[in-house]
């Protein structure tokens, strides 16, 4: 730890000394902990992070850093997906998907390092219970569905695979993270096969380019991103964790989609078929202003440009079928060779794009009065895990259907989208068209039949789910045919 006049010496290197302007209030307790923290902070790093936050917010309303003038879409022949493809060829990539698997070389990588304030939790939010029947929580039912896919892979290929998980946290969600899988025996895994590893945070910044205080001896921290993935992968020494136990292949997603498909092999099997280095799976957009980054072209190259960083009147542009001319939503479900990763690494990740996100930042005044503000005051620097597309040789993107495949966990219940009970509704719908599927059928306490729904997107209450019984299923098709990725249905 530094001493008190290193730290200071430091901070006025840095531009930054009202940083320990409540130095003398502090305990001896409050003065350990603060200056451990200030051990971390390079000085030149901190002021160019510093300017580079004040400047960058300065300019971020300003028409010259809009990309809306210079993005394409995707053509719809660059575009792999579930729709356009028959069965034969999605038998293919499953099989190549399976075979990856079998042969222990696909691992997944959830990021949860966010705080979750959209959905007002204090825990991460794969802790979160939507409240489905069975109880389970996102990172129970993540689990169960990779426990799945590696039965599934070492029945079909006579072997006993492993598929790692890692998981990004923030030092936010780490401590929580790991009691959770240890209070839940790590839902049957292997706790070898789960690597926890934590995101880099980074100051807050005053849009004059000063360190928010959000204490008086303690500093506003924020985590770097989701792309904040690449420094954190050599800084935990994960990508050489990844080489020791034959990865080559990742699939990388955020924690909040309740649908996800952990190692899809379908998905993995296009991309390696596809000599891919680098994916995304996208589902159409919805409406112009859902809250999805689209894949698209600037200036020739591939990217996602997110949802906050385009105009309305860009999001609103209609193609000449009719349909959204930026179309392709991106779900946060990303492929990448360990290769690639490597590349990154090695090469690319001092370029990541650095964007800015102006906040609500709880501070201390001149005073030392802790001030919750009711706008924004602050700036928060993010990297965003797309944003290495650009620096891959061969890209591909795979579309599927929204109602297998995405179904986000943002708001708290009263929002009118992507809260629990549209998430709860989207698996019970997906668990529901599965038992039809495996021509069972469901009937009411008098065992009336209950008529199918017309359309995946009906509204089926976990009340009825509840009090229905499934009728004459055929137990040994549904477990081994139909329900693919999952471990039971939760109807
Ligand atoms: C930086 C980043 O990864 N943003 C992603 C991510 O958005 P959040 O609002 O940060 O959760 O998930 C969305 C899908 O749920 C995706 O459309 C978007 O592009």
């Amino acid at each position: 730890m530094i001493s008190i006049e290193e730290a200071r010496s430091r901070l006025d290197l840095a531009g930054q000394s009202h940083i320990l302007q409540f130095w003398d209030e502090l305990g001896a307790e409050e003065r350990n902990r603060f200056l451990a923290d200030l051990s971390y902070l390079d000085p030149e790093e901190l002021r160019d992070h510093c300017r580079g936050a004040a400047e960058a917010a300065s300019r971020c309303s300003s028409p010259q850093d809009r990309l809306d003038e210079l993005m394409e879409p995707v053509p719809m022949e660059f575009i792999g997906g579930v729709c356009r493809s028959d069965k034969k060829t999605l038998d293919d990539w499953e099989n190549e998907g399976f075979l990856q698997i079998s042969l222990n070389r696909v691992a997944v990588l959830l990021l949860a390092g966010g705080q979750g304030t959209r959905l007002g939790v204090p825990y991460p939010k794969g802790m979160y219970n939507v409240g489905l029947p069975s109880g389970k929580t996102l990172y129970q039912i993540q689990a169960e569905r990779i426990r799945k896919v590696q039965e599934l892979a070492s029945t079909r290929h006579d072997s006993m695979c492993k598929v790692p998980w890692y998981i990004m946290t923030s030092e936010f969600t780490l401590e929580p993270t790991e009691k959770f899988f240890k209070e839940n025996n790590y839902f049957n895994l292997d706790p070898s096969d789960v690597v926890m590893f934590e995101q880099r945070m980074i100051p807050a910044v005053t849009f004059d380019g000063k360190v928010i205080l959000e204490g008086k001896g303690k500093i506003a921290m924020a985590p770097d991103g989701n792309g904040g993935l690449y420094r954190a992968l050599v800084d935990n020494g994960i990508l050489e964790d990844m080489k020791k136990r034959g990865v080559q292949y990742l699939h990388v997603y955020c924690v909040d989609n309740i649908l996800v498909k952990m190692a899809d092999p379908v998905f993995i099997g296009f991309c390696v078929k596809k000599g891919a280095d680098c994916g995304a799976k996208v589902v159409e957009k919805a409406y112009p202003a859902e809250p999805v980054g689209v894949v698209c072209r600037v200036d020739g190259v591939y990217q996602v440009v997110e949802y906050s960083e385009v105009l309305p009147e860009t999001t609103a542009l209609r193609g000449p079928g009719g349909g959204l001319l930026y179309s392709a939503g991106n779900i946060c479900n990303h492929f990448f060779t360990l290769e690639f990763l490597m590349d990154v690494a090695q090469n690319f990740e001092g370029k990541l794009k650095q964007h800015v996100a102006l906040k609500k930042v709880p501070f201390v005044d001149a005073k030392g009065t802790a001030v919750k503000p009711d706008k924004p005051n602050g700036i928060k620097m993010e990297k965003f895990v797309f944003d290495v597309f650009q620096f891959s040789r061969n890209f591909v993107v795979f579309e599927v259907l929204r109602e297998e495949e995405f179904s986000p966990l943002k708001n708290a219940d009263g929002a009118p989208v992507d809260t629990p009970t549209t998430a709860r509704r989207s698996l019970l719908n997906q668990h529901y068209r599965w038992v039809l599927a495996a021509e069972a059928s469901f009937v009411d306490p008098q065992r009336e039949s209950i008529s199918p729904p017309k359309s995946g997107w009906v509204h089926i209450s976990s009340h009825l789910l509840w009090t229905c019984h499934i009728f004459s299923c055929k137990m040994s098709k549904l477990q081994t045919e139909v329900v693919h990725y999952i471990n039971e249905t939760d109807v």
